[in-house]
């Protein structure tokens, strides 16, 4: 079982107990506003009671076809970007061996799998077509809108290359397209060619939607178990059920954000010490971003791998503009360990901890780290992460959704949409001469001139 715990005592010289208290009026205001769908962005409000809705019919499906994907490829593209792939990645990540892909079949028992989509680089698309030379390949495209430019690029060209070397049926049998269950360019194509899909519910946006089939189908390919994710999530959803910010950390974390916010600390670092971790942050940070970022306020959210980055951006955490907070992830227990073994010749001086383990050194400079930024004024919230387990996955999701709407609420802002975005959209669409954006296109020509 997993279990999570918040710890700010090396954040709390920073700000009192009382200010953390004068939040609970507006902490259950923001908790019925989610609770009663009451808040701005009501609409897209699935998520709250998912962990507990999510149907048997709907995992035993997801699971089925996850088979059915394992037992025919080699090669499992995920075509989605945003919150249409960053959740599964982030899990495949965390729950899999680190070299998931590269990995021998025989030790690999799923499909390798490869997310794509997420840019418009042909340098990429066209080595990605020589990764995929004679591989079985199935595809899971995933697009809630089902017009989003970077995946729909991507799946013209890989389904071109499935109908060439299987035929339009043999393709047809090796596409699953995830998507809304009505709107779309997506659902028209799937309709038409028959796809097996799966439906995104209009009241889960994407950001929001990793324990929905966009997540949990590959994830399932990945061999982790999907029901233990949900079991995961279920129990976060019991435990940071309380309008009462004194029993609830999820709630004290949205808290203690705004309050940091409010005090100048306008950017929230979240740093891991687990490589596993990386997609994780990246996950996060399109759910903070963009439910956050907007009206011209909002904490930003960026991400560090530690001991890595500690020898990048390091200096500036320990020493720059004083405007950062950090939120760390410490794993109690990593899921696998090595000792260092001892070197009669010792040259390069490390016998002193020989006989120790790498997590053991890892856990070290954890806290050496921790206690050198609190001193360098960088308050650090510590989010204690017992183990690396589907049921942590889902937990951890669960608690930063929830933490997540509450914070937006705080704020002022509607968490639930994401109107900034369509701003560089309209300008590549004017660009790239899309009919209706005629105008838009001469003022951005003359203006690029
Ligand atoms: O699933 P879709 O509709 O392709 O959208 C992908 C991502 O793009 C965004 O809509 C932003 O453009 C995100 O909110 C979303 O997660």
């Amino acid at each position: 079982m997993s279990k999570l715990s918040l710890d700010y005592k090396n954040a709390s010289s920073f700000f009192s107990e009382d200010e953390l208290k004068y939040f609970q009026p507006y902490v259950e205001q923001a908790h019925n506003q989610l609770h009663q769908k009451t808040g701005a962005g009501n609409e897209f409000l699935g998520w709250v009671d998912l962990p507990k809705k999510i149907s048997e019919t709907e995992i035993s499906d997801i699971k089925k076809t996850a088979d059915y994907v394992k037992n025919n490829c080699d090669v499992f593209l995920v075509i989605g970007i945003g919150g249409s792939y960053l959740g599964a990645k982030a899990a495949i990540e965390m729950l899999n061996h680190s070299f998931y892909n590269e990995l021998s079949d025989e030790k690999r028992t799923a499909p390798k799998i490869y997310f794509v989509g997420q840019n418009v680089s042909g340098t990429y698309l066209k080595h990605l077509i020589d990764v995929l030379e004679g591989k079985e390949v199935m595809v899971n495209v995933i697009s809630k809108s089902g017009t989003t430019t970077e995946p729909a690029v991507a799946f013209r060209i890989i389904r071109e290359l499935l109908e060439k070397k299987y035929g339009k049926e043999g393709a047809q049998k090796r596409i699953i397209a995830t998507t809304d269950k009505s709107k779309g360019a997506l659902r028209a194509l799937a309709d038409q060619e028959g796809y097996k899909t799966f439906v995104i519910e209009d009241d889960i946006g994407g950001r929001f939607s990793v324990l929905t089939a966009v997540g949990l189908l590959p994830i399932a390919v990945s061999g982790a178990d999907i029901e233990e994710i949900i079991k995961g999530a279920k129990s976060a959803y019991n435990d940071f059920n309380s309008p009462k910010l004194l029993d609830n950390y999820c709630y004290q974390y949205a808290v203690i954000r705004n309050i940091f916010y409010r005090k100048g600390k306008t950017v929230e670092i979240m740093a891991n010490y687990e490589p596993s971790l990386a997609y994780l942050s990246e996950w996060w940070k399109q759910l903070y971003g963009e439910s956050e970022g907007k009206d011209h306020k909002g904490l930003f959210p960026a991400s560090v791998n530690f001991t890595t980055d500690l020898h990048s951006m390091g200096q500036y955490i320990q020493d720059g503009m004083r405007n950062l907070f950090q939120t760390v992830i410490e794993v109690k227990s990593p899921k696998e360990d090595i000792t260092l073994p001892y070197d009669q010749q010792n040259l390069d001086g490390l016998n002193y901890l020989s006989g120790k383990t790498v997590n053991f050194i890892n856990d070290k400079a954890l806290k050496g780290t921790l206690l050198a930024h609190t001193d360098g004024n960088v308050p650090n919230i510590v989010l204690k992460l017992d183990n690396i387990s589907e049921h942590s996955f889902g937990y951890l999701i669960y608690f930063f959704e929830k933490a997540c709407g509450i914070s937006g609420y705080l704020l002022g802002v509607n968490p639930f949409d994401q109107p900034g975005v369509e701003a560089y959209k309209k300008n590549m669409f004017a660009l790239l001469g899309k009919e209706g954006y005629e105008k838009e296109k001469e003022v951005l020509e003359n203006r690029l001139k």
